[in-house]
């Protein structure tokens, strides 16, 4: 590390060697706000963020029943600062297309979506197959309706042309920022790794420039120290492609390291820390000159069934006014803001995962309620719901089956302070319990 700008190795060292764990939980704005009333204690908040917040020791986190109701998301402090570039840099316009390329698990999609205005549409990628289903968990769990999940290989964006106001890409790198957090991060690193990372990130920038407007903004950023993987980058893309780098106002106070990168000066923000109270991590961001000459894309050809207009009616029960457009998606209705409709037709080839809200399955005129719906900010509040206890909810996440004497018959929210957690059906002599076997918790109180 010697040469990386802003490292000061003494202190670097010292701090690793404490071994000392940083807990960081962001909050879900659209589920809950009170900072002070959650199942554990907050510490201090996270100065680069308004619903990031310190703890003082880690909680049983699966223990929590609002951590599976999507009240808040346990995140890494200093990646948290990936607001200060939206916040800064994305213009206020409406209907924002953003791209989280890299986004498994799902910690820079998740804060998007708290921080982009609900007609912004969010496209949440990641490449590697089985890291889709704890995007998509922890996506569903968020409850927003205005995003797509895709799974797809940065190149077969290259054909969709010029879509995104905004592209995240989270690069997978070289891991050093998370020595002090993982110590398997130190055994798995080595320079032929960072040489192999910066080739990759590369490859990754060059497939997906193409997607960003002309204006647009390409945040950019690794959990590495390397050069190679940081301010090369920036240096390098530049060199590619006709964009500016962008600054950023960052308080003092932080202690972030404003860096300048050898060869373009671009901006670039690190995280070492020892410095922050966070781990380690780095940002640059670029805007795509007006001028750069962009192609449009093909269009897609998306062809999904839509819902009759007696089905829409059927189903207005379950829902709040926002999602306009309503499709089957093999044996699932579907229902979707008309800014989420627009974009998945053009969205040409790709693999789409899920759009916006999975309602249900169709069955004899009627929905058997999906869990997505259960999740989501969508469903109508005149749904009918049972509030459960803490060992209630947590006996509702392991599936067994729970006592709701006098509830009112058939589909139900189960609730926890106020949240869904999933969908409870009750009979006349018992309950079944419908949250989704494979999200089951294992983990038995008092371990
Ligand atoms: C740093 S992680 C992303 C973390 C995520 N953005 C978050 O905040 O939760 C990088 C992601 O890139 C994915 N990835 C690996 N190889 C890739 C490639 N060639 N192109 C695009 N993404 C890749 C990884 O599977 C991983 O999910």
């Amino acid at each position: 590390m010697a040469g990386t700008p802003g490292w000061q190795e003494a202190a670097y060292c010292r701090v690793l060697e404490t071994g000392e764990q940083v807990q960081s939980i962001r909050l879900n704005p659209r589920k809950w706000t009170d900072s002070q009333s959650l199942s554990f204690p907050v510490e201090a908040a996270i100065p680069w963020t308004q619903t990031g917040y310190y703890l003082d020791e880690r909680p049983k986190y699966t223990l929590d029943p609002l951590l599976h109701a999507g009240a808040y998301y346990v995140q890494e402090a200093s990646s948290m600062f990936l607001e200060q570039a939206v916040k800064q840099l994305l213009p206020e316009r409406g209907g924002i297309r953003v791209l989280d390329l890299c986004a498994a698990p799902g910690g820079k999609s998740t804060h998007l979506l708290s921080l982009l205005p609900d007609d912004a549409v969010l496209v949440s990628n990641e490449v590697i197959k089985s890291r889709v289903t704890i995007l998509e968990e922890n996506l569903v769990k968020w409850g927003n309706s205005n995003q797509l999940i895709t799974n797809n290989d940065p190149r077969d964006f290259s054909e969709l042309g010029g879509l995104f106001d905004l592209i995240v890409v989270d690069a997978p790198c070289s891991g050093s920022g998370l020595f002090r957090r993982d110590p398997k991060a130190m055994a798995e690193w080595s320079e032929s790794a960072v040489e192999l990372c910066s080739q990759r990130q590369k490859r990754i920038l060059t497939d997906i420039w193409p997607c960003l407007k002309e204006g647009g903004l390409l945040i950019y950023s690794t959990c590495s120290y390397s050069l190679q993987e940081d301010e090369a980058i920036a240096d390098w893309l530049l060199s590619q492609v006709e964009a500016e780098s962008e600054p950023l106002q960052v308080d003092p106070a932080w202690n972030i390291v404003e860096t300048k990168s050898a060869q373009k000066a671009a901006f670039g923000y690190r995280f070492y820390p020892d410095q922050v109270r966070g781990e380690g991590f780095f940002l640059t961001a670029f805007r795509k000159r007006e001028a750069a000459g962009t192609v449009s894309g093909r269009k897609g050809k998306n062809k999904l069934e839509k819902v009759s207009k007696q089905q829409v009616a059927d189903i207005s029960e379950w829902l709040k006014p926002g999602l306009s457009q309503f499709y089957m998606i093999q044996e699932n209705m579907v229902g979707m803001p008309e800014q989420v409709d627009s974009l998945l037709s053009e969205l040409g080839s790709l693999y789409v995962r899920r759009a916006g809200v999975t309602l249900g399955k169709w069955a004899d005129r009627k929905l058997i309620p999906d869990h997505g719906l259960a999740l989501s900010n969508e469903v109508h509040e005149a749904v009918n719901r049972i509030e459960l206890s803490a060992p209630q909810a947590l006996q509702y996440l392991r599936k067994e089956e729970i006592q709701v004497p006098g509830s009112a018959p058939g589909w139900n929210l189960a609730c926890y302070k106020g949240l869904s957690l999933g969908w409870l059906k009750v009979l006349p002599n018992r309950s079944n319990n419908y949250y989704p076997k494979e999200w089951r918790i294992l983990m038995q109180s008092g371990r």
